[in-house]
């Protein structure tokens, strides 16, 4: 038996659709939601999301600005430029490519956004309400883990999942949100001593640790479901995650791909959170 692939693509195209017609009724009232994506510096990685992200927001009907500045830009006129997008009614998300200039604190930008406008999910008070269950902007990625486990109609209750990565962005929310869904849960990270012992009693594993295909068959129980967060390159540059995607087909019950699998959640995730943000600025305007 063969795993079944996980089709993040096709997923978010589905939630795509959906966003769009919701797009196409606010616009009827005269708002169009926008996003700002702030990009420091001239990493090529980044420059590709970048692009990715903006391209989405166009297709979907909503605005996006892109705001670049030189690797040299100092913390304080950033934190202006926030300052600037905050108070901006026709911008409803702000998006700071991570990571910044090692000179920039990137907390002090996080704390920097508007709660109202974090559409990333990054800041304290979005960190807080997800974490007590309340109403949140969810971070993208995990958010995009949990929809993509709806859609192949996997439930996470009373589940093992074992979350390998402890980051503020995947590995401690995807973690939260499977524990809001009953799964119990286990982190794993750098300092785990016996890292298989725990991966191969997970029922769900998600790995967000950025090492090419590292995770074998040897990490896996059979029949479990596998979501690879990993976005590395392979010895011929060939874009890859973390999972040995051939070796674990037989022993998984399924399994994202990468490219195909979360990445495209995320920022269907994206742009569902900055739709949100404009739709509760219509609320308000009422
Ligand atoms: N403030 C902030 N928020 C982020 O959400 C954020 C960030 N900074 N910094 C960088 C990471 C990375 N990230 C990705 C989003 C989509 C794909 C994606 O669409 N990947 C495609 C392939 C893209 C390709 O071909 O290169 C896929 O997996 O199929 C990947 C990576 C968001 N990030
Ligand atoms: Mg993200």
């Amino acid at each position: 038996m063969s795993a079944i692939i996980i089709d993040g693509k096709a997923t978010s195209l589905k939630l795509k659709n959906k966003i769009s017609q919701r797009v196409a009724s606010l616009a009827s009232k005269g708002i169009i939601p926008g996003l700002a994506v702030v990009l420091i510096g001239d990493n090529p990685a980044s420059h590709t999301y970048v692009k990715n992200k903006k391209k989405t927001c166009e297709a979907l009907g909503m605005r996006s600005d892109l705001l670049q500045f030189p690797e040299t830009l100092q913390e304080d006129q950033l934190l202006e430029v926030i300052s600037g997008l905050n108070h901006d009614p026709e911008i409803h998300g702000i998006l700071v490519q991570l990571p910044l200039p090692a000179h920039i604190d990137e907390f002090n930008v996080i704390l920097a956004i508007d709660p109202e406008k974090d559409v990333d999910g990054f800041h304290p008070i979005s960190v807080g309400n997800m974490m007590i269950g309340r109403e949140a902007f969810l971070p993208c990625t995990p958010h995009g883990i949990m929809k993509l486990l709806e859609e192949y109609d996997i439930d996470p209750a009373g589940k093992h999942a074992v979350v390998i990565g402890r980051s503020n962005i995947v590995g401690k929310p995807a973690g939260q949100l499977l524990l809001q869904r009953d799964a119990t849960v286990t982190f794993c990270h750098s300092k785990t001593i016996g890292l298989a012992d725990y991966t191969r009693q997970a029922d769900i594993l998600i790995s967000a640790v950025g090492r090419a295909k590292f995770l074998g068959k040897e990490f896996i129980k059979p029949g479990a479901v596998v979501i690879d967060v990993g976005m590395n390159r392979d010895d011929e540059g060939k874009l890859c995650g973390d999972v040995d995607f051939e070796d674990v087909l037989e022993t998984a019950s399924h399994v994202t791909p990468v490219p195909g699998g979360v990445g495209p959640m995320t920022i269907a995730m994206l742009m569902e959170n900055t739709l949100l943000s404009a739709e509760k600025g219509l609320a308000e305007t009422k």
